[in-house]
């Protein structure tokens, strides 16, 4: 065999010679080509479906791999800044107009980044620098965790810290669907959710839901296994905050001291108060209790958010089974505001605090009625502690 070969091409015709060499050329290149087009339509598949990216047609690394959020630009590729995850993530914060959860104006950004980002109709569009960037990836997925209350416990705080961690998507505004809009329809209202990928998790707050005695079982029935949130605050605090922010609203409207007692001589607080009702925790998780394990609830301390925003934190991840990535790092103390915000990015100059509506001066109350409203909640906040099994310290 080896003997016919070597005799073939030492000995051929100058014609035959020619030929074979064209056929061999032709056959060589056509393979060339076709392995070529094989291997340009694989990359750039691979590169699409893999493109989780905040930026167009940029790969993200796998989840998980995440650090402090002081990341580091990780390199380049076809012309895309590859950002760490953590520098992706507090860009999009930074992205986020404080208080609201909002995107900034986008009409003031242009597109650029890796090709066409304006072409497409985005669900979620957020500003990365100077630029729009489409978040196209992911599904809106109903909710699998929400933030249910109570109203002014500091359901926003938790929101905007949670939402910093690379694994959450939250939506920013209220949608109060399980009390106000149930009649539209769970499309609709997943409709309204961010785009997550497989492996995040979607999260809403509504602060109401707490005291909204349908909530737990309309809730129950979009999923028994959703993880409830409620953020809880000594109640006669709350109370206050709560009639300091109608105040702010409605300057004409009587006094703490009269809306919350019937007779106050009597000692006789006026439960048909919302401000007072919404306080009365026991009552209202009696009715989740119906519906959900105590297992699935989350207690987050409003007193502790503020003196240890990032322990409380810490907890709150390890409930939603989140990598503990939020830490003290993230927070500093804001002596102007008097609250703990985030510290910021070192790409941005954005400050980072909640909004003016959170953290108000409390109107003045006389100490008299503030001994008697902690009297009158004491036995309910006993029952909550002995229910939820932690003593929250109210009295
Ligand atoms: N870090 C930080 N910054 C500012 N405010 C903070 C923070 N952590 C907790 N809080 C407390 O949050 C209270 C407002 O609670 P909510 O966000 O639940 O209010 S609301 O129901 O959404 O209106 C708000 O109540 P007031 O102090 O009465 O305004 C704050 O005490």
């Amino acid at each position: 065999m080896a003997h016919r070969f070597i005799s073939s091409r030492s000995v051929p015709s100058g014609g035959r010679l020619n030929a074979r060499f064209a056929f061999i050329c032709t056959i060589s290149l056509s393979f060339t080509y076709v392995c070529y087009s094989v291997i340009f339509f694989c990359s750039s598949t691979i590169m699409t479906k893999q493109g989780t990216s905040d930026e167009k047609g940029c790969p993200l690394p796998p989840p998980g791999q995440n650090g402090p959020i002081e990341g580091k630009v990780s390199g380049k590729l076809n012309g895309c800044t590859l950002l760490t995850p953590d520098v992706r993530f507090a860009r999009r914060e930074e992205a986020r107009v404080p208080g609201s959860g909002q995107p900034r104006d986008r009409s003031k950004h242009a597109a650029s980044c890796c090709g066409n980002l304006s072409r497409s109709v985005p669900a979620t569009e957020y500003t990365l620098n100077n630029l729009t960037v489409s978040q196209k990836y992911g599904n809106k997925k109903l909710p699998n965790a929400l933030i249910v209350g109570v109203k002014k416990g500091g359901t926003r705080a938790v929101l905007e810290f949670i939402r910093i961690h690379p694994d959450v998507r939250a939506l920013g505004t209220e949608p109060h669907f399980f009390d106000r809009h149930y009649d539209r329809g769970l499309d609709w209202y997943r409709g309204l959710m961010p785009r997550t990928l497989d492996s995040q998790i979607t999260l809403e707050k509504t602060p109401s839901y707490f005291v909204t005695g349908e909530a737990p079982r309309r809730i129950a029935s979009m999923s028994p296994e959703t993880k409830l949130i409620v953020v809880v605050r000594n109640p006669v605090t709350r109370a206050i905050s709560d009639y300091t922010q109608t105040l702010s609203k409605k300057p004409d409207i009587p006094t703490f001291e009269e809306l919350a007692f019937k007779n106050r001589s009597l000692g006789a607080v006026d439960t048909s108060w919302n401000a007072i009702r919404i306080g009365m925790y026991i009552l209202h998780l009696d009715t989740w209790l119906q519906y959900f394990r105590l297992s699935q609830i989350h207690f987050v301390s409003g007193e502790r958010l503020i003196t240890d925003p990032a322990g409380e934190m810490g907890r709150v991840q390890d409930f939603l089974g989140l990598k503990r990535i939020i830490t003290d790092k993230h927070f500093y103390f804001n002596r102007t505001k008097g609250f703990p915000c985030l510290k910021k990015p070192e790409s941005s100059s954005q400050p980072r605090c909640l909004g003016k509506s959170k953290g108000r001066l409390h109107v003045q109350i006389d100490q008299e009625v503030i001994e008697q409203l902690r009297e009158f909640y004491r036995p309910f906040n006993i029952k909550f502690y002995e229910t939820v099994g932690h003593d929250f310290r109210w009295d």
